[in-house]
This record gives structure tokens, sequence and C-alpha cells, in this order.
């Protein structure tokens, strides 16, 4: 077949000639189209100052050239016609004279119509390509095919995207279309996982990893794990285990293979190019879970942040992302939305978020700081994820926080008002909880809502003091707490010494008090006693209310430690010192009398020393 279709009248027979020539230009296998064959669309849409469209098959060969934009009359079904639920098995090219890529309404009509496996657009000025866009078929329901677009991206990060892998996950819903009616709905994962000195169990970790995947919608189903001393720079687990991977994948009908540590961008390139398969990091199935559970619009902003900065070095132009878009675990935004996978886009958004995000920084700071002028001592509840912080804070002060036996229940912070044994009000924060290998991104993304944590005055580390491997969670939690503090330059040093202590009491400035949970349901009196050896320190169940009353008395003392009430007298000679008092101490009210002015305070320990001079007596004769 060497015809040219469409709209070729009044187009010399030399230039047809050369047209024709076209259809002896293949693609190679895994490409969508060559660089040679988009030079030439690009010249003869700028000569003829029309659209070309070319129609691939998956072999690679050129089955169809057309000039002109009427796609859908022309192609007559050159291959003769696939079952309904069965894509069409050709990929449709064509060029946009304007230099625009992105997909008009009739590429969308026609794409819907024909079934392409592919509808790619070239947007062409002066003999070059400027920008591509493309669209595929992403689902079928209430009876019509549902389309998502990509773009615009550059050419080169496009012209090496391998789509085979996206093409036969949509077939292969497309088969399932009666009973799914979107893509994707349950995906089977294999955890893969590698044993290091000095590292968590792997058995322990796996397990952990599963409940994740599980958390975030899949099933788990099988594991593989490899000792080494360290991670393959190229595949991460040795090149072996690829094969038995593979075989596993296959034996097990799973459709995600989801890795124990962060891999690096070329790792899960290897590999997602090795398996055939989606690869997705622990890193990656965080974000989703986080993605899925983000509530406040804040929350949701740092979780999109944190997914954009973890695919941007992703978007290698090696369909690493592209091979994703069917959509599943990794693809999901904290919106309804797909995430976004163009780098131009990526960027400006993220430029956007962070902008936003500040803004919400600085209303919680003022928020702080009102709170701060109320005087009252803030604790906040830390921990990893299912510890109960959420049963405790709801427990305490009679809040509805959401609690649940999940990992990651609660994204958003809540501040709840406390009364303490004495009568005094704390306020109580529940937060995030944290997990082993937290994401950078993450934490960096969280920055805002965790500085309840660092601002606090006293930190309540929740332990579930039934889970196994609770020590260890107890020094992940520490592993956290500590990149939060260097990020803030407090107590760094401090916090390195307490990661391997399970308890440590004043981390750097800040007191930290350990409160070990569900002792319902740790019916071994020795093990209690043994945690209770550790200084500050408390055993309760947040569910039964057990020794709730001691965890009370223990805050009334760590309040009281935190600060000391003082009447100071200060000259008005230096009456600037009272509006220095109030940035740091809780001043509780001032008087002016004719010696100076009398103010009322709860000074932190460690600004005692300044004010030393000024203390006119615990109780000033008023
Ligand atoms: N048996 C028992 N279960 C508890 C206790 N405290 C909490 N739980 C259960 O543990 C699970 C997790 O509790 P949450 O309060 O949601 O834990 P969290 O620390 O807030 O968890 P994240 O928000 O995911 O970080 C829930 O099913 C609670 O009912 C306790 O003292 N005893
Ligand atoms: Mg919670």
């Amino acid at each position: 077949m060497t015809e040219i279709y469409g709209e070729t009248h009044g187009i010399k027979q030399s230039i047809i000639s050369t047209l024709e020539r076209i259809y002896d230009m293949s693609v190679p296998h895994g490409q969508t189209i060559s660089l040679e064959l988009a030079g030439a669309l690009a010249e003869f849409t700028t000569l003829l100052k029309r659209e070309i469209a070319v129609y691939i098959n998956r072999r690679g060969l050129i089955i169809r050239i057309t000039v002109g934009d009427a796609r859908t009359v022309s192609l007559a079904d050159p291959e003769g016609r696939r079952a309904l639920n069965r894509l069409s098995g050709i990929r449709c090219i064509h060029t946009h004279p304007g230099g625009d890529s992105r997909l008009s309404s009739v590429d969308a009509a026609s794409l819907k119509e024909m079934r392409f496996d592919l509808m790619v657009a070239l947007g062409v000025g002066k003999n070059e390509i400027r920008e591509v866009s493309f669209g595929y078929i992403s689902g079928y329901k209430q009876d019509s095919y549902e389309i998502q677009t990509v773009g615009p991206l550059d050419i080169n990060d496009f012209i090496q995207a391998d789509f085979n892998y996206l093409v036969s996950q949509i077939e292969r819903q497309l088969e399932n279309r009666e009973k799914a009616s979107e893509l994707l709905e349950t995906e089977r994962a294999l955890t893969v996982g590698i044993e290091r000195q000095g590292d968590w169990d792997i058995h322990d970790s796996l397990t952990e990893l599963g409940q994740l995947a599980e958390t975030a919608g899949a099933e788990v189903a099988g594991s593989v794990w490899q000792k080494r001393s360290q991670p393959d720079p190229a595949f991460y687990i040795g090149k072996g285990k690829v094969q038995e991977i593979n075989l596993l994948r296959q034996a097990k009908g799973a459709d995600i293979i989801v890795f124990d540590d962060e891999l690096s961008p070329a790792q899960q390139r290897n590999l997602e190019q090795a398996l055939g398969s989606k690869v997705i990091d622990r890193t990656a199935l965080i974000l989703d879970i986080f993605a899925q559970r983000a509530r406040s619009h804040e929350g949701k902003l740092q979780v999109e942040l944190a997914q954009l900065k973890y695919n941007l070095p992703r978007l290698g132009g090696q369909g690493l992302v592209l091979s994703r878009l069917g959509g599943g675990i990794g693809t999901r935004g904290p919106g309804e939305t797909k995430l976004e996978v163009d780098r131009r886009r990526i960027r400006t958004r993220i430029t956007e978020i962070q902008r936003e995000i500040e803004t919400h920084k600085k209303h919680r700071k003022l928020h702080r700081e009102r709170r701060q002028e109320s005087r009252i001592p803030t604790i906040a509840l830390v921990g990893y994820t299912n510890a109960g912080k959420s049963t405790l804070l709801n427990k305490l002060t009679d809040a509805s926080v959401l609690a649940e036996d999940k990992l990651f229940a609660t994204l958003d912070p809540t501040t709840r008002k406390i009364r303490l044994p004495n009568g005094k009000e704390a306020l109580l924060s529940d937060t995030v909880g944290f997990i082993q290998k937290l994401p950078h991104q993450l934490i960096a993304a969280f920055r805002g809502t965790l500085e309840e944590v660092v601002q606090a005055d006293l930190l309540l580390h929740v332990i579930d003091a039934s889970h196994p491997q609770y020590q260890q969670q107890s020094d992940a939690v520490y592993e956290v707490l500590k990149e939060l503090n260097a990020v803030n330059a407090v107590n760094a040093v401090n916090a390195v010494n307490a990661v391997n202590a399970v308890n440590a009491v004043n981390v750097g400035k800040k007191p930290i008090f350990t409160v070990f949970n569900k002792i319902d349901k740790q019916d071994n009196p020795a093990v209690i006693e043994r945690m209770l050896r550790e200084p500050s320190s408390v055993a309760v169940s947040a569910l039964t209310g057990e020794n709730l009353d001691k965890l009370l008395d223990m805050l009334e003392i760590g309040t009281k430690r935190y600060s000391r009430d003082a009447v100071l007298l200060i000259p008005y000679a230096e009456s600037g010192l009272v509006a220095e008092l109030y940035e740091t101490a809780i001043v509780n009210r001032t008087e002016y009398r004719p010696e100076g002015i009398l103010v009322f305070a709860s000074l932190p320990i460690e600004t005692r020393g300044r004010y030393e001079t000024y203390v006119a007596g615990d109780e000033y004769n008023v």
C-alpha cells in the first residue's frame, strides 16, 4: 500500500511521490515513533501547511498516510475489525501545523471511535516538532470509552517511551469491562526486600510493607527477599532474583511489584523494563496512601507537593511514568485527578503549591502566636503509626478524632484543650504518625503541619507496648524527630544520641515523656515492668482508661517543669523587658506600680537566669 489518502488535491505529483516514501520507514519495536519519521512529518507539514497523519500497526509498519484532518473516515479498518473489547492495534500519529500539540475534540472523538492504541499529535513549527501530546483510552464507563490526555511533552522525552505495557493493561481491562467500570481495580502485589545487617528484620519489614500495600488498596500475592550487604545499583536486588520475581509474578498473576526501599530512578526503570510490570517503591506507596487519605486542603497540598517532587526525577522520558498511566497505586493524586506527568507543568505546579503552603504556614504561625499569648503550655503527641495517639487524645479531651486500626489514620493535626489535675490547662495536639523509612519528601512537605511537634513545650511519645517491634518503632520515631529537628536546627545533637534509647528524657531542651500504650493487650507483667524502668514513662491503656490519671499527673509535673510561676518587678527604665517577656514567657497579668511594672509570669526554665535579678518573690504581696 503506497497511496496517499485524504485532501491531496492541488499537491504536486512530485511531492506525493516523496510523501509515499514514508511508507518505507518502519518504527523499531518498543518505540512509538522514530526520529526520522517525526522529522519527515515535520518537513512535509511545513511544506504543505496541512495536517499529515500516519497509522502504524503493532509491528511498527506504516499502514496508511493521510493528508488533512478527516481521520475517522479514511481509515476503513485496514486489518479487519477487531473484537469490541480490544483496541484497534493501530496508533495514529498526526501533525498540527499551528505548533500547538494539544488534542482537538476531533482527535478525541476519533480516538474513541477507532479505539486507537494511542492518538499522538505533534505540534509543528518551521520544519521541527515543537511539542507532543497524546491520548489513550483509560476505561469504559456508562457505555462509552473514557480517555486520558497527556502533554505537551518534549519530543525527546516522548520518543523513547514504550507504550506496550500501557496498551496491554488497557486491553486486559477492556476484556473484563462488564465487571470493571474502571481500570485496575484491585492490584495484586509482590513485595520485595533485602536483608541487611543492622536493619529491621526482613520479615517484619515486609509484613509492614504488605500492610501498607493493603492500606493502599492492593492485595499481597507473595514476597521475595535476598540477603545483601547493599542494594545493587542497577536492579536493587541481584539479577538472578529479578528472574525469580518474574516467574513468581506470572505464577501468582501479580501486576505490581513493591520494593521495600526507595529505588533510584534508574533502578526503577531497569526493573520495570526487566519485569515488564509496574514497579513501585515504599516511598511511592506511602505517598499514595497519604494521597488517598488527605482531607484538609493543606494536607492535600502537602501530599501533592511530595508526590510531584518524587515523580519529577523519574520522568526520564523512558516511559516509566507513562507506563503507569493506566492508573492504580502511584498514579493517584490527593484530589479526584490523576497526577500530572508533564515536566513543565509539574514545575509550575510545584511553585504554585509551595507558595500556597507558605501562606498556610504564616496563618498557622499567627495562630500559634495567638495561642502562646493565651499562655497555655502545649503538648504534642508523637509516635509510630497505629500506636494509639488519636485514641489517647479522644480519651483525654473528649475529642472525636478518627481512630482506627489502619496505618496513617490521622494526617491532619488536631489540637484540643486538656485540663490537668491542678486545674490548669494545656493544649494537646495529635499529629500524623511516623513509620520507618518515612519519605524525606513527605517530611519536608509536612514540615508546616509538624511545626506543632517542633514548637511544642513537651512531647508525649506514644508507643504500642503490645507490638512485637515496639523497640524498632520507637527508634524510627526518634529518627524522624531527629530529621525534623535537624531541619529546624534544634536539639539535633542530642536527638542523635537518643536514637537507640527507647526512652529519652529531655531530647535537647524539649522534654519527652514516654507513654507505653495498649497494656491491656500486653499480659506479660515483666515486660511492662522493664518498660517502666525507663525514666519519665508511664504504662496506660487509652482504650480502657487504665493509668490515665498517672499520665495526667505526669503531664502536670511536666508542664510545671517547663515553667515556674514568678512575679517580676521591672523598673520603668527597662520597660522594654516587658515586651520581651511576652515573647519568651507566659505573662499572666501586669500591674503598674510606682516602683515599676509588676509582671506575673510563668518563666520557661531556660530563661530563668536572665530574669533572676528582677524576681520580686514567688508571691508578691499585692
Ligand atoms: N487494645 C487496645 N487498642 C488500642 C489502644 N489504643 C488504641 N488502640 C487501637 O489501636 C488502633 C490505632 O489507634 P489510633 O488512635 O488510630 O492510632 P494512631 O496512633 O492515631 O494512628 P495513626 O493516626 O495512624 O498514626 C485503633 O484500632 C485503636 O482502637 C489501647 O490502649 N488498647
Ligand atoms: Mg491517629
